[in-house]
């Protein structure tokens, strides 16, 4: 067997309510509950905080949290702690609140500086008792020790370091059914990248990371449009959070790729969400990869194309790359960048923007220079 490492991410804990069992999973003492507006305004928070309240613990709410989380945004979460002197975090909602409830963590119980942690394994000190909540499926987050940030000029930083990797994640199905269909395709998507990119991952491919990434593949291909279509039907919604856990426990350990390369500088500079961004470029980047990755995506063929177990590896890897473009078009997430106003000029800036996640493109199967970059954009305007 070539050798490989594998680290497994926070203990799990899911089921029905389990959300309102954070006090169980945490120690005495304030903790600094990160989440959003929205999910404040929703009442989605509401029983997750009262049992914190009722366990005898301060919730010191911070709901700053934008989509695509800024520097100024985890530095004011650290102080909101750091003035309540916080003995944990809870993140709650989507990646954004989870992705600033780590670092806020971090740098609470290391005393780093952010800009002293940037990049990989950079981060070795102490963080703060922490647990994640996802509420959209998704980032797969709370599986990760992974968090990333919007920076000046809408450069996306990232800090991957073991010491993100939260105590508990708990999967609560229930709270991702209110959904809206948009986000849940978007974020449905995204999790299907992962488990893509994962999968064909160059350098650190691994077997656990397959396992994780094929069955995340399976529960998020067949149960994305259910999710749509019945934002009410709650096996689906379960397969969709728990696909998403296993697609964020692969690409933590097998590093994602092109398609997020291309997508960080769509939410950097245009602000589309996450998973739009991903939804956009991901036919084309599999596409620019098909020949080098052709064996790994006739592998992973048949389970978003049951009956296609006949057919060359070419074949079956153009059967994949169609069956994803199908399910994007299918969960009604618009795939064209002048659908969101995105001129064709932009493909050159955009492109060179895309150069910068040279810690992602390493990970491609193959090589996208800035020109491949440029006609990616080209041909997804
Ligand atoms: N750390 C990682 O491993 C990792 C992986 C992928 C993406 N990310 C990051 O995560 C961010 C994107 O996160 P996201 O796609 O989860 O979106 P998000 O957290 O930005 O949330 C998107 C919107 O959905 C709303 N929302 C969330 N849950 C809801 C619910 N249950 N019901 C109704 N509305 C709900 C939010 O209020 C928000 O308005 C980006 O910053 C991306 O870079 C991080
Ligand atoms: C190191 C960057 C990892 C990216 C996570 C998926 O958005």
């Amino acid at each position: 067997m070539r050798s490989f490492s594998f680290h497994p991410g926070p203990r799990l804990l899911a089921g029905d309510g389990q959300s309102e069992t954070l006090a169980d999973l945490l120690p005495p003492g304030p903790v600094l509950f990160v989440t959003d507006e929205q999910l404040v305004g929703l009442g989605l928070i509401d029983k997750a905080r009262e049992a914190l309240i009722e366990s005898g613990r301060e919730v010191v709410l911070f709901d700053e949290v934008e989509a695509d989380p800024s520097r100024q945004t985890v530095e004011t979460a650290v102080d909101t702690g750091r003035s309540a002197q916080v003995a944990s975090v809870v993140g709650f909602g989507g990646g954004s609140p989870m992705d600033v409830a780590k670092l806020a963590a971090y740098l609470l119980g290391s005393g780093d500086n952010l800009d002293e942690v940037w990049g990989v394994d950079v981060a070795k000190g102490q963080r703060l008792p922490l647990v994640l909540v996802p509420t959209t499926a998704g980032t797969g987050s709370e599986a990760t020790p992974i968090s990333v940030i919007t920076c000046e000029g809408g450069v996306k930083l990232a800090v991957n370091a073991r010491p993100l990797t939260a105590d508990w994640a708990v999967l609560d199905a229930q709270l991702t059914v209110g959904l809206p269909r948009s986000v849940t395709a978007a974020t449905g998507i995204d999790a299907i990248v992962h488990a893509v990119e994962a999968y064909t991952s160059a350098r650190l491919k691994n077997p656990i990371s397959d396992a994780l990434a094929r069955e995340a593949l399976r529960l998020l291909s067949e149960n994305l449009l259910t999710a749509c279509t019945e934002p009410a039907n709650i096996a689906a919604r379960e397969a969709m959070l728990l696909g998403a856990h296993l697609a964020g426990a692969a690409f933590s350990n097998a590093p994602v790729a092109g398609v997020h390369a291309l997508a960080y500088p769509l939410g950097g500079l245009h602000h589309l969400p996450h998973g739009v961004s991903n939804a956009l470029m991901l036919r084309h980047v599999l596409q620019h990869n098909a020949e080098a990755a052709r064996d790994h995506y006739a592998e992973l063929a048949p389970i978003v194309v049951p009956q296609c177990e006949s057919g060359g590896s070419q074949a079956r890897a153009a059967l994949l790359i169609n069956r994803l473009d199908q399910l994007v078009a299918e969960s009604g997430i618009a795939t064209r960048l002048r659908d969101y106003g995105i001129d064709i000029a932009e493909a050159p800036l955009l492109a060179r923007e895309a150069m910068k996640q040279k810690r992602l493109l390493v990970n491609n199967p193959c090589e996208i220079t800035e020109y491949d970059a440029q006609r990616l954009y080209e041909a997804a305007w």
